[in-house]
């Protein structure tokens, strides 16, 4: 199975090109974790699938490196939309992508190569109510700067459903403990029935902040694009940053902005192709760890 491994802002996944090429098995999670492997597989925070779609140009299927299947996934749509253009699946720089979380708008900035290099997405409105993110934390209304313990350890959470469940923790200064420490309780916190994403988040100034996140089913990535999205939506609510904020994320930096008009968040950042190759499928050893 031919493949192309591509990253945003460090967020990296396996892409296949389902327009052409077959996949090798039906058992999807079980090829996202063997190939996402860093050490037995190809390496990467999960599994992308660019699917054909009756609806829009083309469908994104995600997996995480666990093989749990995510609705959205914010780095994960630029690179599609790329994929899509660079290799001529649809030659047109506004292209609309179907997910797990509904069809959303891409639009390309093109180089003088032609090639994308810029991508700016439509992420639609962030859905609050605690039951769509899902959490038990409320009965009903929004989570937004909810004092509670976990491990023994009292936070501030605000959460945030992009299509996909977040839980956005401020803190002084990011750093491996909370990330590390912190994140995989707050990930599989039975208040969390469907598990959660987790952003650690520094606030620099009203328009910048630093951001790390401990992913569901994928560990600590180098960027998340849908959580950069529910910390703009969550600096707001908490009054710490304004609708616009420019994001320092491992990897690289992505641009968030909350409209006011229609309460879409739009995000903008760059995607990229690092190479192909092609699946072995049955010269695979099985891992016995399931996280590199
Ligand atoms: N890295 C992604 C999010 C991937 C899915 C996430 N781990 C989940 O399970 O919801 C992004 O850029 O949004």
């Amino acid at each position: 199975m031919r493949f192309t491994k591509m990253h945003g802002a460090g967020n990296d996944y396996v892409y296949v090109n389902c327009f052409s090429e077959p996949l090798p098995t039906d058992n999807l999670p079980e090829l996202a974790r063997k190939i996402s492997h860093r050490h037995f597989g190809v390496g990467g925070d999960g599994l992308i699938l660019i699917r054909p779609s009756e609806i829009a140009d083309a469908r994104m299927q995600m997996f995480n490196a666990d093989g749990s299947e995510s609705e959205m996934c914010g780095n994960g749509i630029r690179c599609v939309a790329k994929y899509v253009f660079d290799h001529a699946i649809a030659s047109k720089s506004s292209l609309q992508i179907e997910t797990g979380a509904g069809v959303l708008d891409v639009s390309l900035s093109l180089g003088d190569d032609g090639k994308c290099q810029l991508v700016s997405v439509d992420m639609g409105s962030p859905s609050l109510e605690a039951s769509a993110i899902p959490t038990t934390i409320k009965t009903s209304g929004s989570v937004v700067d909810h004092e509670i313990d976990f491990a023994g350890q009292r936070v501030a959470v605000t959460c945030v459903s992009m299509g996909n469940p977040h839980c956005v923790v401020f803190v002084p200064k990011v750093t491996d403990e909370w990330v590390l420490g912190l994140g995989p309780v707050i990930e599989t916190d039975p208040r969390f029935p469907n598990r959660i994403n987790v952003e650690f988040v520094e606030v620099l100034s009203k328009n910048e902040v630093r951001q790390r996140t401990w992913e569901r089913g994928s560990g600590e990535t180098w960027a998340c694009g849908t959580g950069a999205s529910a910390v703009c939506v969550a600096g707001v609510l908490t009054g710490r940053t304004n609708r616009t904020i420019l994001n320092h994320l491992l990897g690289g930096d992505l641009t968030l902005s909350w409209n006011d008009a229609d309460g879409h968040v739009m995000m903008t950042g760059e995607a990229t192709e690092v190479f192909s190759g092609e699946w072995e499928e049955s010269s695979t050893v099985q891992p016995s760890a399931t996280l590199s």
